[in-house]
């Protein structure tokens, strides 16, 4: 039995939370750099807690450049067991309107311009992500958003694209209609997939902001609309973030679903054919398995 620490990696329009017992924000240095900001830690009803904002405080990080390598490690190397992220999504379903939330469990990857795993040349990993997220952890979030009054779906795929621009029509009404994409966004990839190599659960709580551009009814996406949405949307995750201690509890058994097993049988260079420097490098990532 390990000790339960919850992250928490706060999207657009949330920086940072509220309520944490004996709060601190503390610097983390990793050998992938410097996290999007320093990290939130404290105790929320006696589970530890950590929160770090993806794009920092003042909304420094584009979907881009936001060092996702770093911030997942600092969350491991901090002890962190469970990431959830919050992020702001478009909608390409009607039903999945403006100020709902959507626990993702599936993603499409269309992101290109980023660093996607901790391993490589020196030490090679292929981890599993047909199931890129955690359900005992969707399960928490979404009996947490339900408690809160959220109007909350369960399940969903999410395109994670490049960004920054936001998608052409064609490009939405593909995703939407020929791909079964739900949601949109710009961040949740490579992160999901880091956090398994780091063989951390994560779950993704999409908050629904706008109908990206395909929606007749709506004109196409901007920052201002968004925004607008967004202060709503915010104090309903804090609200949902608030519920998740006494959900998730102090002490986490082994995960039933095996996330925090995925580097087992993951890696394929042989111990004396590996590179000394990056084993140095993942001493918190894969320090388990090396
Ligand atoms: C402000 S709209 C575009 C921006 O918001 C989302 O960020 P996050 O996922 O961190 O909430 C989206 O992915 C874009 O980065
Ligand atoms: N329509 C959209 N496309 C990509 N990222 C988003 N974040 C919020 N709305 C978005």
């Amino acid at each position: 039995m390990t000790q339960t620490k919850i992250a928490v990696i706060g999207g657009s329009g949330l920086y940072e939370i509220d309520g944490l017992k004996d709060a601190d924000w503390v610097t983390v240095e990793t050998p992938w750099g410097a996290p999007s900001d320093a990290i939130l830690t404290g105790t929320l009803d006696g589970v530890e807690m950590a929160f770090l904002p993806r794009h920092g405080r003042g909304h420094v990080h584009s979907p881009s450049t936001v060092p996702y390598r770093a911030n997942i490690d600092a969350l491991k190397r901090l002890g962190c067991t469970d990431v959830i992220s919050v992020s702001a999504c478009g909608s390409f379903r009607e039903e999945m309107a403006p100020g709902d939330f959507v626990i993702v469990d599936q993603f499409i990857d269309r992101t290109f311009a980023r660093e996607k795993s901790f391993f490589g040349t020196g030490c090679v990993a292929h981890v599993s992500v047909a199931h890129p997220t955690c359900p005992r952890l969707g399960d928490a979030c979404e009996t947490a958003a339900k408690a809160s009054g959220i109007n909350v779906h369960r399940g969903g795929t999410y395109l994670a694209m490049e960004g920054p621009q936001f998608s052409t029509l064609a490009e939405s009404k593909m995703y939407r209609e020929s791909w079964g994409a739900d949601v949109i966004g710009m961040t949740n990839m490579p992160e999901a997939k880091l956090a398994r190599e780091a063989e951390l659960c994560y779950a993704s709580v999409a908050m629904i902001t706008d109908y990206d551009s395909w929606h007749p009814d709506h004109g196409e996406v901007d920052v201002t609309a968004i925004i607008a949405t967004l202060m709503g949307n915010a104090d309903k995750a804090r609200n949902l973030i608030a519920g998740l201690p006494k959900l998730l509890g102090e002490d986490r058994a082994a995960c039933p679903h095996g996330c925090d097993r995925a580097l087992e049988f993951a890696i394929m260079t042989q111990p004396d054919a590996r590179d000394p420097a990056l084993m140095a490098k993942l001493d918190a990532v894969a320090g388990r398995m090396l």
